[in-house]
């Protein structure tokens, strides 16, 4: 372009704004006044000279340099300047152009882009409109503005089309009255028709895509944004088509340019719309994901509770299955006779020191004590027992596998549970309770008692039980009855624990039993007044009997239950007891050694096990020797300084619990045996009449047994050495020797001739002959007592005399009796009593099949016998039971030679085996047996009859 031409556009440049300054006037007075200043205008047309010659000067690059971008946006400034001059108001001036930002006059900084955009949009809207002063043909004759357009939108392009956002708003007002300042009136409608025209038409289009934008966003949104839907697309498409079109249409730029922009934005568009479909599908797929794994999680939730479950299910059968297996030990122990062993931890007293304890751990079995140097370098000692209840266990907890021994007292067998251990380790705590008792902390007594009495209630309907109670305490050597209330003490023998002269009390409840166990409190407490605390240092035994007979079969169960609370066990060093402490402390240690010594030799299974080397042993000479069930609580304190007493206690506990007692027999007689049993009775009777024995007579035809006697709900009457006076229940005591075990029925004669029995009587009965009376060392005790001179037990089993009795008896003294009976038939002579009596025995031998049921009941008393009477066991057994005798030999035992015993082949059993005579009457059917014999009659010796 020429100078020519610059100065002619200048010129007309200067026309333009010298018109539009002078109409500018016209419409606003103010803003023409200020437009109108000389150094305003001047300005302008500097800058417009300035401006045109700078981009005249050089093209702007589509991309332009750094230098070359700031170039352009001065270009426009300049420009833009120039069109505010021309529409005040319209475009903001510029003041600055730092960086790529444009400072404007009130101090704003906007975005040249921004800036120039408004620019452009304002000189197509001019343009639009037909503005002369843009005419094309004005732009296009200079040159000059279309550059500058062409700067900015290449201003535009470099800073992306994307970024393009707000734009300048400026007064439609203003505009209006700038474009139709310089028009004639009656162009006016015209134009403003045209205008209008043109702003319908874009505010149409710009309504019609904005409302398809919205409905295609919203169905978007609806469908989850999963892919991108055709119609989007269309729209898309046709977005892109209008903006070419538009881009077509615009005449002021050039073709490329906003062909390139639109197409651009159009590719801009579409890659955004792809990543927002990828956005939306990878939200879908995340959202599906997380559904699966909530699925799953849910899933393996349920399976993993399923499991738990399971897994709880099985934890409590493990449970069950330990406690079945505990069970399963327990009877297997049982069976074998084992002697239960619980032991318990006592918890420390208040105003002790828990810090040192000497027990470490506790599991179900063992216990594991904490040891000093001195005991051994591991420093730890364990022990297993059947149960181990720690400090907390409670009292209910330590008799919960007590109860089914109280069943099996009511089933007919005898029961012992003792409680051993140190001075002050709990076992009055265990057995009977602390000094205030309440509903939690009764005792094993008091819990035991209460089950019987349960469980006799509940059986009522098959069973009628009757319970009566003994106790007596061990003090010094010296047995005494706790129900007595003269406070003498009943046998001071020291051979023999005479315990028929403890009263046994029938009893029909818990409390009776209670207040009888005060009584024997309060009769031990008076003791203690004169002997120092003395209840602690005395053996005390509370006795329960129980006699069941089942109403249907009339068979008789009886049992017995010793419940033993020991003195405690005491280092008498230790203690420094001196004077009556120190006689008492050796007295319970004699004893409690004896005990010792009693379980060692069980444990060593000893042909000989010394019963008789004290009281205590020989209280509980049926429950560790006579097959009866055995329960002990050991004992121990928790403090460390008594770790020697506990160590010794529990290795004696230990000891205890390998003994075997062999399985606990059942005392049962059935009714068959029974009423043979009463017809003996009244055999007897009948012969005795006959023989004019009054006083035989008398006493057989009362009942045979305590029970019996009691028939009808009167209690027994009390015995005539009772005091005037006394207790109601005291006053229902009896004798022991009346109601002692199951041997204690009937023929309370004999029992008041108080004659033992004679096994000579037997000979002769069954056609032997007597026993030499060579010894006088087995005396007879006022009751009938049979005591040997020195208290060592005697053991029969070796004894080739039985042996050789039992056969010749066994197999012939069925004929030798049925000939005696037949020499004295009609003769009214006693011995045909004594046929009758031993016949029914014979047969009970040969036929029977309750034998064992007889021995067992046998059994029962056998060794109460013995405890009173000291007399040795005289069978099988080591231990003195009599349980070895063994029925199929007792049925297949022949000897052709029984009628005539050759005596020389039959030798004593024992030099002070010497019976007294007079009793033969007594015999017992049981006597089919030397052994049997011996023991039967020590049995009604004790009991009083021996039916
Ligand atoms: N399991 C226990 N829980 C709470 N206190 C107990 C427990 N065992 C024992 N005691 C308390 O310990 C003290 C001694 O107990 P207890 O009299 O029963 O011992 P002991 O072995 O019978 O003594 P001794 O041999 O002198 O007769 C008592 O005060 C008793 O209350």
């Amino acid at each position: 372009m020429g100078s020519e031409g610059v100065v002619s556009m200048m010129s007309v440049v200067e026309d333009v704004l010298k018109q539009q300054g002078n109409r500018l006037n016209d419409v606003d007075l103010a803003s023409r006044k200020a437009e109108e200043t000389a150094s305003r205008r001047y300005e302008a047309a500097g800058w417009l000279r300035k401006t045109v010659g700078i981009v005249a000067a050089k093209d702007l690059p589509e991309e332009p340099s750094e230098e070359e971008f700031r170039l352009g946006l001065r270009s426009g400034m300049i420009l833009c300047n120039v069109l505010n001059k021309v529409v005040p108001g319209a475009i903001p001036k510029v003041v600055e152009t730092p960086g790529d930002s444009v400072i404007v006059p009130d101090g704003a900084a906007l975005s040249a882009y921004q800036y120039f955009e408004n620019v452009r949009n304002f000189l197509v809207t001019l343009q639009d409109m037909g503005l002369p002063t843009f005419e094309a043909s004005d732009l296009e004759q200079g040159g000059k503005s279309s550059r500058v357009v062409h700067c900015v939108l290449a201003l535009k392009s470099y800073h992306e089309w994307k970024q393009m956002g707000e734009f300048f708003t400026f007064s439609s007002k203003v505009l209006v009255r700038a474009v139709l300042s310089d028009k004639k009136p009656e162009e006016i409608p015209f134009l403003v028709e045209s205008m209008l025209s043109k702003v319908m038409e874009e505010f149409e289009h710009r309504v019609s895509s904005q409302n398809e934008l919205v409905k295609t966003t919203s169905k978007d949104l609806d469908d989850g944004g999963r892919f991108i839907s055709k119609p989007k697309v269309d729209i898309l498409e046709k977005n892109c088509t209008t903006l070419k079109a538009k881009g077509n249409d615009m005449n002021l730029i050039d073709e490329e340019a906003p062909k390139n922009m639109l197409l651009k934005q159009c590719t801009i568009l579409a890659q955004q719309e792809r990543d927002i479909q990828n956005l939306k599908h990878i939200l879908h797929t995340t959202k599906a994901g997380m559904q699966y794994m909530k699925a799953q999680y849910s899933e393996e939730f349920n399976n993993l509770g399923k499991h738990l479950y399971s897994l709880s299910h099985a934890a409590s059968g493990y449970h069950k299955v330990l406690e079945e297996n505990r069970k399963l030990y327990n009877q297997v122990q049982d069976l074998k006779g084992n002697i239960r062993v619980y032991c318990r931890v006592r918890p420390f007293l208040p105003g002790q020191s828990s810090i040192m304890s000497s027990v470490g751990r506790i599991d179900d079995g063992s216990i594991t004590l904490i040891t000093p140097l001195k005991y051994g370098k591991e420093g730890r000692k364990s022990f297993s027992f059947n149960k181990v209840f720690g400090p907390s266990a409670s009292q209910e907890e330590v008799f919960s596998d007590t109860q089914a021994l109280i069943r099996s007292v009511l089933d007919g067998y005898n029961v012992c549970i003792f409680a051993y251990g140190q001075t002050g380790s709990g076992k009055t705590y265990t057995m009977s309770g602390p000094k205030v008792l309440n509903e939690h902390s009764h005792g094993v007594n008091y819990r035991a008692l209460n089950d019987l009495f349960y469980l006799s209630e509940q059986r009522k309907d098959a069973f009628h039980y009757e319970i009566a109670v003994q106790m007596i305490e061990i003090y010094n050597e010296l047995v005494r009855d706790l129900l007595v209330n003269d406070n003498k003490i009943r046998n001071s023998s020291q051979k023999g624990l005479n315990v028929p002269d403890a009263r046994l009390i029938p009893v029909t409840s818990t409390s009776e039993v209670i207040e009888l166990m005060n009584i024997g409190q309060r009769n031990r407490a008076v003791g203690a007044t004169a002997l120092n605390d003395r209840s602690s240092r005395s053996h005390s035994c509370l006795t329960i009997h129980v006699q069941g007979r089942e109403m249907a079969s009339g068979t008789i169960l009886r049992g017995c239950m010793h419940l033993v609370d020991l003195a405690g066990s005491e280092r008498v060093d230790k203690s420094e007891a001196k004077g009556e402490r120190l006689k008492e402390a050796q007295h319970i240690n004699k004893s409690l050694s004896a005990l010792g010594d009693v379980i060692a030799a069980l444990a060593q299974k000893n042909s000989h096990v010394p019963y008789r080397n004290s009281k205590l042993t020989q209280l509980l000479q049926d429950s560790l020797g006579g097959q009866a069930k055995t329960l002990m609580f050991v004992h121990i304190s928790p403090e460390a300084d008594a770790i020697g007493e506990t160590i010794s206690t529990l290795k004696f506990a230990e000891r205890v619990a390998t003994v075997e007692l062999g399985s606990a027999r059942l005392n049962k007689e059935s009714g068959e045996v029974k009423e043979l049993k009463e017809q003996i009775v009244s055999l007897k009777a009948a012969l005795a009449r006959k023989d004019g024995d009054s006083e035989y007579i008398q006493s057989t035809m009362s009942s045979p047994d305590l029970f019996a006697r009691k028939a009808g709900g009167a209690l027994p009457p009390c015995s005539n050495r009772q005091p005037d006076g006394e207790d109601c229940l005291i006053n229902h005591r009896q004798p022991m020797e009346e109601v002692g075990n199951i041997e204690m029925r009937g023929n309370s004669g004999l029992k008041q001739k108080n004659t033992g029995f004679d096994l000579q009587q037997l000979l002769l009965a069954t056609g032997s002959h007597p026993w030499p009376d060579t010894d006088s060392s087995l005396k007879f005790q006022k009751h009938g007592a049979v005591v040997g001179d020195d208290d060592s037990p005697r053991d029969w089993e070796g004894d080739n005399t039985l042996d050789f009795f039992y056969k010749r008896y066994q197999s012939d003294t069925r004929d030798h009796l049925e000939q005696q009976y037949n020499r004295n038939i009609g003769g009214g002579r006693k011995e045909n009593h004594e046929y009758e009596v031993q016949r029914n025995q014979f047969d009970n031998v040969a036929t029977d099949n309750s034998d064992d049921l007889d021995a067992a009941t046998s059994d029962s008393s056998e060794a109460d016998m013995l405890w009173q009477f000291n007399l040795p066991k005289v069978t099988g057994t080591p231990n003195g039971c009599g349980t070895r005798i063994k029925k199929p030999q007792v049925k297949l035992m022949k000897s052709p030679d029984i009628r005539t015993p050759n005596h020389s082949n039959i030798p004593s059993p024992s030099p002070s085996r010497k019976l007294p005579s007079g009793s033969a009457q007594s015999l017992n059917r049981n006597s089919r047996l030397p052994g049997f014999e011996v023991k039967r009659f020590s049995s009604i010796g004790k009991m009083g009859n021996g039916k």
